[in-house]
């Protein structure tokens, strides 16, 4: 173990061509992950999560980015696209939302969830095997007969397994996952975190999530970075982050987060009013 963090962002910008010019949407944001830690994104819609998760792979063709991204300590914004294309399969592994647009429909799953050992030169009867443990390990029960069908013929929690497993076979040091179980029901959601955080704990794997739900980062990750508007505004260990949020964009999420037990019948503060509120009340009058 070396004192390298797994992952490094340091100063990343991220713009876009727009009509009069570039348009940055990322303004220097820092991000560390050391290995197998998780580490929770949050931030509400348009601050920018998607696009430094996407960035670490460089997967925006149109972005302009700039600072660094180093992966153990390679810095991946240098790297030609073909030492990408290896990161992208075996270095870091990637989940989003939509499973159906990660899945191919005319592949059985069992073909899509080997493929990233049998490109690696794993022989097609090991995958298979390896394919069908990891997806009974991810809750797919009867995995060895499911391993034939089609993605049709799975639920959309099914699905969003099948994903994982894709994602998480080939061994990667680090996860990025995108709002990975926001198109589930509450129940499932929890059950494949949970199933996420313990194959994380038993490889070692660090897993960056990218949510914008604060409720069910408490029982994921270990540190937290709030993002709004393209900056990272906070981050720590998530119990310091709950206990004491210094922001006041972080306690306007918190605060929106319904509590078990708590009133569910009171409407639920809109963020951007309570952030706008607490800001005010910062800001000396001129
Ligand atoms: N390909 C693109 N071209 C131009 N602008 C983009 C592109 N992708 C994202 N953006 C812009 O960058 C900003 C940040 O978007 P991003 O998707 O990172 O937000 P987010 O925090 O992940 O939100 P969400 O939770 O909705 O995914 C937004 O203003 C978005 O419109």
């Amino acid at each position: 173990m070396t004192d390298t963090p797994l992952l490094a962002v340091r100063d990343l910008r991220a713009s876009f061509p727009g009509p009069e010019g570039p348009i940055e949407v990322v303004h220097g944001v820092d991000l560390e992950l050391a290995r197998g830690e998780k580490v929770a994104l949050v931030g509400e819609s348009g601050s920018g999560k998607s696009v430094t998760a996407r960035a670490v792979l460089r997967l925006d063709a149109g972005a302009t980015l700039t600072g660094r991204i180093e992966l153990d300590g390679t810095d991946l914004l240098t790297l030609p696209p073909r030492r990408m294309r290896e990161i992208r399969g075996s270095g870091v592994g990637l989940v989003f939302q939509d499973p159906l647009a990660s899945l191919n429909p005319v592949m059985t799953i069992g073909w899509q969830i080997t493929q990233p050992l049998v490109i690696r030169g794993v022989s097609k009867k090991v995958a298979r095997r390896r394919g069908v443990e990891l997806l009974s390990r991810l809750g797919v029960r009867d995995a060895e007969r499911r391993f034939d069908d089609y993605p049709h013929q799975f639920s959309g929690g099914m699905r969003q397994r099948v994903v994982i497993a894709i994602a998480i076979i080939a061994e990667p040091a680090l996860l990025i996952a995108d709002e990975p179980t926001t198109a589930l029901d509450v129940r499932v959601q929890a059950q494949v975190l949970r199933l996420l955080h313990e194959l994380a704990d038993e490889r070692d794997m660090a897993v960056l999530l990218i949510t914008h739900d604060l409720g069910i980062v408490a029982g994921f990750a270990e540190r937290v970075v709030v993002m709004r508007h393209g900056l990272a505004v906070e981050s720590g260990p998530v119990e310091e982050i709950y206990a004491r949020p210094r922001h006041p964009y972080t306690r306007a999420l918190l605060a929106a987060v319904p509590r078990i037990g708590g009133d569910l019948s009171r409407p639920l503060a809109t963020i951007g009013s309570a952030v706008e509120t607490a800001e005010e009340g910062t800001v000396s009058p001129s």
